[in-house]
């Protein structure tokens, strides 16, 4: 059975304060379903976040880091760092990193083998901006980005990666995919996996969506038999409409 999870990513948002505020409030909700729960708050509050979490089922996960062991590269945040402070999953590849960082599939497939190689999980962004959809060209730009990323890892690798389809055009935009096109695309995602590895693997990884996920539609959406869940911008910021969408399934 693959896992259903929920991962509310902060972005760039909640100074420790806020961070203590909305990790108190998150520890007051009450959890109705297996869903794992993740939250990605900022670097500088994962350490807090890590321990001021402990004991409440939420695993603390990191928004991004670098694909190098260590050195000099001013401002980054390497994989040993990350483990050391107890965090051991890490979103990759998010849109806004491949938009306004310049990361390509071959920086994210480095960082994908940095992650692997620490024994961290990893959640793995990718989707298609409006023009390759309004062009038809949505699952060629898909594949795409899952083959060069990830096609060089071996089968057993994918134990430890949790896949997020999240179409650019539905990011912070209020408009999401409806849950048809989620789930034709979580379909086709799943079957990429299963021509590559089988059946077997493909099964087995969780699928999320995400893109303007809210409560009043995150139910259709999780209803769908290929999408394991969501990945959480804007509202995983307020701790009742995030528990909302995490009791959904
Ligand atoms: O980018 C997202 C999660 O990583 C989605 O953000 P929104 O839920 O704010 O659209």
């Amino acid at each position: 059975m693959r896992k259903q999870i929920v991962a509310g990513n902060w972005k760039m948002n909640n100074d420790l304060a806020q961070t203590e505020t909305l990790i108190a409030s998150l520890a007051k909700q009450a959890k109705t379903t297996d869903a794992e729960v993740m939250i990605a708050p900022s670097a500088t509050n994962l350490w807090h976040a890590y321990n001021s979490t402990k004991g409440t089922g939420i695993e603390v996960v990191a928004q991004n880091m670098h694909f190098a062991e260590n050195g000099a590269y001013t401002g980054e945040v390497s994989a040993s760092m990350l483990k050391s402070i107890g965090i051991n999953t890490v979103i990759l590849g998010h849109s806004e990193r491949r938009e306004y960082f310049n990361e390509t599939d071959e920086t994210l497939a480095k960082k994908v083998d940095m992650a692997l190689s620490k024994g961290m999980r990893i959640i793995f962004c990718f989707g298609e901006e409006l023009a390759d959809r309004k062009a038809g060209k949505e699952e060629t730009v898909v594949g795409s980005q899952i083959k060069n990323a990830l096609f060089h890892l071996a089968a057993a690798d994918f134990q430890d990666i949790i896949l997020a389809y999240e179409p650019v055009w539905a990011i912070g935009t209020g408009e999401t995919a409806t849950a048809e096109q989620a789930q034709d695309m979580h379909a086709f995602i799943r079957k990429t996996l299963a021509d590559k590895y089988g059946n077997d693997i493909a099964e087995e990884v969780s699928i999320l969506y995400g893109g303007s996920v809210k409560p009043n539609n995150a139910e259709e959406i999780f209803t769908k038999p290929d999408v394991d869940g969501g990945l959480i911008g804007g509202a995983s910021l307020n701790a009742e409409d995030f528990f909302a969408i995490v009791n959904a399934f």
